[in-house]
């Protein structure tokens, strides 16, 4: 393990003191090069400390000061400095944040000022919760789910529950058209059925699971992490509190390798920065048709002159195709974000 010593008096975290009255703006070859400090990923946040899984460890950490108001979320893979021990009582440094390949944003009804925030990086699938009955499926939040993973390169992944209480088929018979990949299971108290499918699908992925309040999602994460359901009703190790009393998103470690990402409290992920053509393009026959569509297309179904219309025509795959694309455009284009207004 690589220690590193960042004590105040270590001359590369000096951070000049701006001068009364100007403001200063620190020359690039004052910046610390922080390239060799390791890189470890982001589990939990809370109100300025961050949990991080760093090799073997888990290091708590603060947010260093250059970084002024940079978001750092769970799935974030940042460089730290500091004490990286993970020994209680250390708190590292996080001084840097790599790219995300993904990012998910928190809608603004359920961010607090009513702005879209960034809430899970580096997802690569969206597990979608949702129950065959009780309580009874919401397609058209499903739908919003699907905009945020399509537009965002996370895929989705449909997980209808409770089979044993009414089937599938209805629900999962609505998505057909986007060749969505679904699994269903069901749970008697004892026994599972499809438990298997989807510790596989699962299995490697950085995995955010969404899904309203009541659809299985604790059962289902107890079942996949055993130790999830010990820790749920302790004290969470970061904030001290429940964790159940936070809001914020959490990265539980699954056994075969990768993670599950539970966003509890969200209801939905904001779709306001959500882009038409990144929504096309996780859509590749329909956005390679849509290159004949005139400029400024919007490919809505009262566009006359959409190429997609022509496309589609008397091949009902194509059909049913372009009808859920345009549902999740719609879902796009209708989505309240309250901050818009007047934009
Ligand atoms: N019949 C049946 N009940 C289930 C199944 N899976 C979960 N349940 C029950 O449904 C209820 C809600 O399950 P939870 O796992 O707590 O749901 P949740 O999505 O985590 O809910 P929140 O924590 O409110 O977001 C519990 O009483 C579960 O025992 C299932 O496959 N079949
Ligand atoms: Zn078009």
């Amino acid at each position: 393990m690589v220690r590193r010593d960042i004590g105040t008096d270590d001359p590369r975290v000096r951070v000049r003191r701006g001068r009364k009255g100007k403001k200063s703006r620190r020359r690039s070859k004052d910046r610390v090069d922080y390239s060799d400090a390791p890189i470890g990923q982001v589990i939990a946040v809370d109100r300025g400390r961050y949990r991080v899984r760093l090799g073997e460890v888990d290091v708590r950490a603060v947010k260093a000061r250059e970084l002024g108001r940079h978001a750092i979320v769970v799935g974030d893979r940042v460089r730290l400095v500091g004490d990286l021990s993970g020994r209680a009582d250390t708190l590292a440094r996080l001084v840097e944040v790599t790219p995300r390949s993904t990012e998910l944003t928190r809608s603004a009804e359920d961010t607090p000022g009513g702005r879209e925030k960034p809430m899970v990086a580096n997802a690569d699938l969206m597990v979608i919760v949702t129950a065959c009955a009780d309580p009874p499926p919401r397609p058209r939040m499903i739908d919003r789910c699907l905009v945020a993973a399509y537009a965002g390169g996370i895929s989705p992944l449909l997980v209808a529950t409770k089979a044993d209480l009414a089937p599938a088929a209805p629900l999962l018979d609505q998505f057909t058209g986007l060749g969505l990949p679904s699994l269903v299971t069901s749970f008697d108290g004892e026994a599972w059925e499809g438990l298997e499918g989807l510790s596989e699908a699962v299995r490697g992925h950085t995995c955010v699971l969404v899904g309203h309040s009541g659809v299985g999602k604790s059962t289902l994460t107890n079942a996949l992490i055993p130790e999830a359901a010990r820790r749920t009703g302790e004290v969470n190790a970061v904030t001290g509190r429940g964790r159940h009393t936070s809001t914020g998103a959490v990265a539980l470690e699954l056994p075969g390798g990768g993670w599950l990402i539970d966003t509890p409290g969200i209801r939905s992920f904001g779709l306001a920065h959500v882009e038409i053509d990144d929504l096309l393009a996780a859509f590749a026959d329909l956005a390679e048709a849509a290159n004949q569509c005139p400029r400024r297309c919007s490919h809505t179904a009262d566009e006359v002159e959409c190429a997609l219309d022509a496309w589609a025509r008397g091949d009902a795959r194509r059909e049913a195709r372009l009808d859920s694309f345009r549902r999740l455009l719609e879902t796009k284009l209708s989505a309240a974000e309250p901050w818009q207004v007047g934009h």
